[in-house]
């Protein structure tokens, strides 16, 4: 299994208590497989992508990304494991707006120590992969809100990641482009053979997933037919 949350639980300070995020939540996730977490506002579902991101560490519970414990690691090594086999789409591209498209890959390889000589070749093929190899050159400001997302969906994958956490990937866009986005998903996930999970409110493309699950109140009811 690449992704494993077993029996996490992650509560928060609240007034004089605490309020509990995730309870008991255990989840596997298969190379080459794409679970959608589905629930609503408040039910856990960014907690758990934060907790799969080593993030935030769980008050209990273990979880284990591309056969590691992240429970024995230190900060440095959690770091360096986030950026070596972790890529995270956050909900806003937050592109840079004085790199292009190709640049905003490249920075990946830069903050990562690695190799920058082949860096580039690498997000050509990548920008290629999500469909805007004739936009290498294009900042921002000059593509559309889709291709912005496709941009950060391609940058996540830049390090080569066994792990990819998506945050509500289509709330930005209207239903043929939202549809676009997750065909992409499952395309780059059987293809780069990633653990993805991805969280969403629309539940319009989730027929396209390999698994749907459902957090209610903290809790992963069993897998939701769609
Ligand atoms: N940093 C925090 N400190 C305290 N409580 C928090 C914190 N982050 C989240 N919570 C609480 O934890 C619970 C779960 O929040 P979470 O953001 O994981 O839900 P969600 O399902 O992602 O919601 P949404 O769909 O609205 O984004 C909520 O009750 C929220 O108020």
């Amino acid at each position: 299994m690449t992704l494993t949350l077993a029996d996490v639980t992650l509560t928060y300070p609240d007034g004089d208590g605490r309020l509990t995020a995730l309870d008991h939540v255990s989840l596997d996730v298969p190379a080459g497989s794409l679970t959608a977490v589905v629930g609503p506002s408040g039910s856990g579902k960014s907690s758990l992508l934060a907790v799969a991101a080593t993030l935030v560490t769980p008050d209990e519970g273990r979880v284990v990304v591309a056969g590691t414990d992240t429970a024995c690691l230190g900060r440095a090594e959690k770091t360096a494991l986030r950026r070596e086999r972790i890529g995270i789409v956050f909900q806003q591209p937050n592109l840079l707006p004085s790199l292009t498209a190709a640049e905003q890959l490249q920075v990946m390889t830069h903050l990562s120590g690695g190799a920058v000589r082949g860096a580039r070749g690498r997000a050509l093929e990548l920008l290629d992969a999500v469909g805007l190899a004739d936009k290498a050159d294009r900042r921002p400001h000059q593509l559309s809100g889709g291709q912005r997302q496709r941009i950060n969906i391609a940058r996540a994958l830049m390090n080569d990641p066994a792990v990819l956490l998506v945050d509500e990937p289509t709330s930005a866009l209207d239903h043929e482009r939202g549809a676009a986005v997750l065909d992409l998903l499952v395309t780059l996930t059987t293809e780069r053979s990633t653990a993805t999970v991805m969280v969403t409110h629309d539940r319009a493309h989730l027929d396209r997933v390999d698994r749907t699950v459902m957090m209610d109140d903290g809790r992963l009811t069993a897998p939701v037919a769609t």
